[in-house]
């Protein structure tokens, strides 16, 4: 076998920017979407992983209120994304959930992400190893329970900015 590459698979884009830290509470993982809608404008795509109950929801509650978009948002049970329209005149938020989704974007091809994507805000759950050929340049936010947690709220959140988007963009102002 071959010894893998330093940087990992060659296919993978390197990443420019991470930030890592704690978020001990559902209001701060809300508050953290809220700062990363600062951060955020039409064309991005957000990817978020993390086990089932992490927090991806919460933050993408957050997002929307960031963002200021109609509707709230929650975990879509019967659907797989949902539009939340800008009330002012920002992006609207195109919010997926890809958890039942097996395959890749094929299996997505109804909802025309490729289309909404350049006027849109993109977020997807579980997005990771589905969406990638969407966009060159993408956010991958991973949230999980943190290690050694008594409290059971405290998450470690990653964030690693992908492509030439992110490459200048100060991350750290998401945990300040
Ligand atoms: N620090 C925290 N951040 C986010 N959620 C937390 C935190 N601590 C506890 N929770 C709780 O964990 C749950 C997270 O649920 P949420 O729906 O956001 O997760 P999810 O990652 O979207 O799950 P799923 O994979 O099922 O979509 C909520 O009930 C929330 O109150
Ligand atoms: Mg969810």
């Amino acid at each position: 076998m071959e010894a893998p590459a330093p940087h990992g698979p060659a296919e993978r884009p390197r990443p420019g920017v991470i930030t890592e830290f704690t978020v001990s509470s559902p209001e701060q993982m809300r508050e953290l979407g809220r700062r990363l809608a600062k951060l955020l404008r039409a064309g991005d795509l957000v990817l978020l992983n993390g086990e089932l109950g992490a927090g991806k929801t919460t933050l993408t509650r957050g997002l929307g209120e960031g963002l200021g978009v109609r509707g709230a948002v929650t975990s879509p049970t019967f659907v797989i994304a949902r539009v939340h329209p800008s009330l002012g005149g920002g992006p609207p938020l195109v919010h997926v959930d890809a958890y039942r989704l097996g395959g890749g974007l094929e299996e997505m091809e109804d909802l025309d992400l490729d289309v909404s994507l350049p006027q849109s805000v993109v977020v997807v759950e579980w997005g990771e190893g589905k969406v990638e050929e969407l966009a060159e340049d993408r956010l991958h936010v991973a949230i999980h329970r943190a290690v050694g947690d008594t409290t059971d709220e405290a998450r470690h959140v990653c964030v690693t900015g992908i492509g030439p988007r992110w490459a200048a963009v100060d991350l750290g102002v998401l945990s300040a």
